[in-house]
């Protein structure tokens, strides 16, 4: 049954996000809803109902679409509080939707400035919202914390979590725990220093922040984190490295998790900055509390204990994944676990109360390390690994892009079965001689010429050879899959699992998609036009059962990806509610075809070379390796600026666009070399034109 009455209070139920600590506490009996991130505070990801079954989901349809007003990554899991969607959207934007009808009740804009995504490794995406006592809360792109009347949508408190001369941005959802609402922040690319903080929920005030890395200066902070930092943490880290510099990195940009059994907060920690090791702290140490779970006391912040996945991450190898709590019969002990698929590729099962691994194993091929010691329970690492002391030029696998990245797992405790979008993606890493902190800009330590992307067409071929996605049921007490499902690309969604024997996940190329939760069987699929990747929900209104997910493809893999091409205008985003008969249709498909638009110059092939260097090391993260775009963000060799010198210009030096998030190059660029990159892409959209124009044979 439902849970009534906020602090006895019975009338509070008729408020809107009426949501209190009873409540979130209880969220699984309330399966009508979806209250916090993750479904409950144990983030499994699954839903109790089960009209919507491996029976009926043939008669599954559109209920609704609601037309968000931007085309960049859609990546929010919405909550859906009595009768009511709240959702998050690229640019950190916020609606209020009626679930039942997809009616728009109110609309937030927080104004985030367009240039403020240069700082984005990412996108401009957004993971979502959180609701308590009538508010609703926002990490905001260019750092606030926001919180929102529920009903009316308007600001009530806002505050700065970060120093803004910094590139801090928020991606991640808020969770609200205990009164309080704990926000983290991303930026460890280009350089930042991480850590979560606790902010009163009804007044904004800073209440505890932890810091993941050391204070550069070698100072106290006056923060909870000071404290773990003097006995053990501040010795992991070199006396000199980059790391005083860029900040250290371990930001805490997803994963942040309450274990209500044993009162602690888990956050997933993030990768180092720079990447390489040697730069940022010398050739050891396992620089804590990187790529690592913390727990933490929820009143004060206080360090409780941590496991370090990968000790002297070098690698962009972050522990930020998703974390669901659990309650396994181990060799016939119940133990509180928390389940974790990293980026590195090993799932872990860690008990709760100690942080002390209860099993490692990859959930996908891995080249770094062969396992890990279970006396010591670090891994056995490959020396090939430590690109930044051997001199090579490494090609690791899983990678940077993650064996699972940020996209939702699921767990289902009917199955018994954790469903993780996983993938399987190249990445090149190799020493960086000549590194020099830039402040503002990536600063990596790592500069593979692996990286530069295929240069053409054959090239292409082999990395979509190379690059798989999979959905793994791993059973978390086996250890082992039970069943995989095989995709043509990485990049696919999140999951949701359900008591009605279905999992559900979009793909990158527009599809939303269920399977049978047992055996992997395909059941359903609908051409959602978009490409999806965020993770869905489900709820109920006047008995029936409504499924939803939002549809938009971006992300780090969605705009650095040369696959899923588009080469037509992008649709914007949509928010998509499905019920079974629902009858509801997409708007007409208007697409229209983008040709190339080759300039009329020739350039020398010099110039050219020089171009495709200079792109590669400016341009090609977002518009595409080597201008392969897939269209997320412009594919330059379709711009109307590129065969205009005047127009190319005004959007390098004048920053013309910097309102869309395309920011002057004038202060890394000298127009001779702005020049350069337009011959290289009009090299290559002449080559385009010349494709298109006789389409390749079948
Ligand atoms: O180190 C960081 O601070 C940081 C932040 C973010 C982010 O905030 O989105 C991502 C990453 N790293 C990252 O490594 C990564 O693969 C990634 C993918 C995505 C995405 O939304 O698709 N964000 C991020
Ligand atoms: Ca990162």
């Amino acid at each position: 049954g439902c849970q009534s009455g906020t602090d006895g209070d019975a009338g509070s139920r008729s408020r809107p996000a009426a949501v209190d600590a009873k409540r979130l506490a209880n969220a699984d009996a309330e399966p009508q809803n979806w209250l916090t991130h993750g479904g409950t505070y144990a983030e499994e990801r699954f839903s109790p109902l089960a009209a919507i079954n491996a029976d009926t989901v043939g008669q599954l349809g559109l209920a609704w679409s609601y037309d968000l007003d931007t085309d960049r990554g859609q990546e929010a899991t919405p909550i859906i509080v009595d009768g009511v969607l709240y959702t998050s959207t690229a640019w950190s934007k916020v609606v209020a939707l009626d679930a039942a009808t997809g009616r728009l009740i109110w609309s937030y804009d927080p104004e985030v400035p367009g240039r403020k995504a240069y700082d984005g490794c990412c996108d401009v995406v957004n993971r979502g919202v959180a609701v308590w006592k009538g508010k609703v809360y926002l990490g905001a792109f260019d750092g606030r914390l926001i919180a929102l009347d529920a009903a009316t949508g308007k600001p009530v408190w806002s505050v700065m979590t970060v120093d803004t001369k910094q590139p801090y941005t928020i991606t991640g959802a808020p969770r609200v725990v205990k009164g309080k609402v704990l926000i983290g922040n991303g930026g460890a690319e280009l350089g930042v220093r991480g850590y979560v903080s606790a902010y009163d929920a009804d007044t904004g005030k800073l209440a505890w922040r932890f810091y993941t890395a050391p204070n550069p200066k070698g100072e106290p902070d006056g923060a909870a984190s000071d404290a773990i930092f003097k006995t053990r943490a501040a010795a992991t880290w070199g006396r000199d490295g980059a790391w005083k510099q860029t900040g250290g990195g371990g930001t805490v940009w997803d994963a942040i998790v309450y274990d209500q059994d044993l009162d602690q907060v888990l956050i997933g920690t993030g990768n180092g900055s720079p990447w390489n090791r040697r730069i940022r702290s010398g050739d050891t140490g396992d620089n804590l509390f990187l790529s690592s779970i913390v727990a933490l006391d929820p009143e004060t912040g206080a360090y409780r204990w941590h496991y370090q996945e990968t000790p002297g991450e070098s690698w962009d190898f972050t522990a930020t994944q998703p974390i669901i709590l659990a309650d396994l019969d181990i060799d016939g002990q119940p133990r509180k676990v928390l389940l974790h698929a990293p980026k590195n590729g090993y799932f872990y099962v860690i008990d709760r109360k100690t942080g002390v691994p209860v099993s490692i194993d990859n959930f996908v091929p891995v080249n770094w390390a062969d396992g890990y010691d279970p006396k010591t329970w670090r891994p056995i690492e490959r020396p090939e690994a430590r690109y930044e002391l051997n001199g090579g030029d490494w090609e690791a696998m899983p990678s940077a892009f993650g064996a699972h990245n940020w996209h939702p797992m699921a767990y289902s405790p009917k199955t018994g079965l954790v469903y993780i979008p996983a993938q399987l993606m190249p990445f090149g890493y190799a020493d960086e001689k000549n590194f020099r902190f830039v402040p503002g800009r990536w600063n990596l330590g790592s500069a593979s010429t692996r990286n530069f992307g295929p240069r053409d067409k054959a090239g292409m071929k082999a990395l979509k050879a190379a690059s798989k996605g999979r959905v793994i049921a791993w059973d978390p007490k086996a250890r082992r899959a039970r069943f995989t499902i095989e995709h043509d690309g990485p990049g696919y969604g999140g999951l949701l699992a359900t008591a009605g024997n279905l999992i559900f996940q979009g793909t990158p190329d527009g599809r939303f998609v269920a399977y049978r939760a047992d055996d992997g069987g395909r059941l359903w699929s609908f051409d959602a036009q978009n490409g999806i990747i965020a993770g869905a929900v489900s709820f109920e209104i006047a008995g029936e059962q409504y499924i939803a997910v939002m549809a938009g493809l971006g992300g780090a893999y969605g705009i650095s990806s040369p696959f899923s091409p588009v080469a037509y205008k992008r649709p914007n985003g949509r928010v998509l509610a499905f019920k079974l008969g629902g009858k509801a249709r997409l708007p007409a498909d208007d697409r229209t075809p983008i040709p190339a638009r080759p300039p009329a110059e020739q350039w020398p092939a010099a110039t050219v070379a020089q171009g495709e260097i200079l792109y590669a090391a400016n341009c090609g993260f977002c518009h595409g390796p080597s201008t392969f775009s897939n269209g997320v963000l412009p594919d330059l060799r379709r711009s109307p600026a590129l065969a205009d010198k005047a127009t190319w210009h005004a959007v390098l030096v004048d920053g013309v666009l910097e309102d869309r998030g395309m920011i002057r190059f004038s202060q890394w660029l000298k127009p001779a070399e702005m020049e350069a990159i337009r011959a290289y892409v009009g090299h290559q959209a002449r080559t385009l034109a010349a494709e298109e124009k006789a389409p390749a044979a079948p």
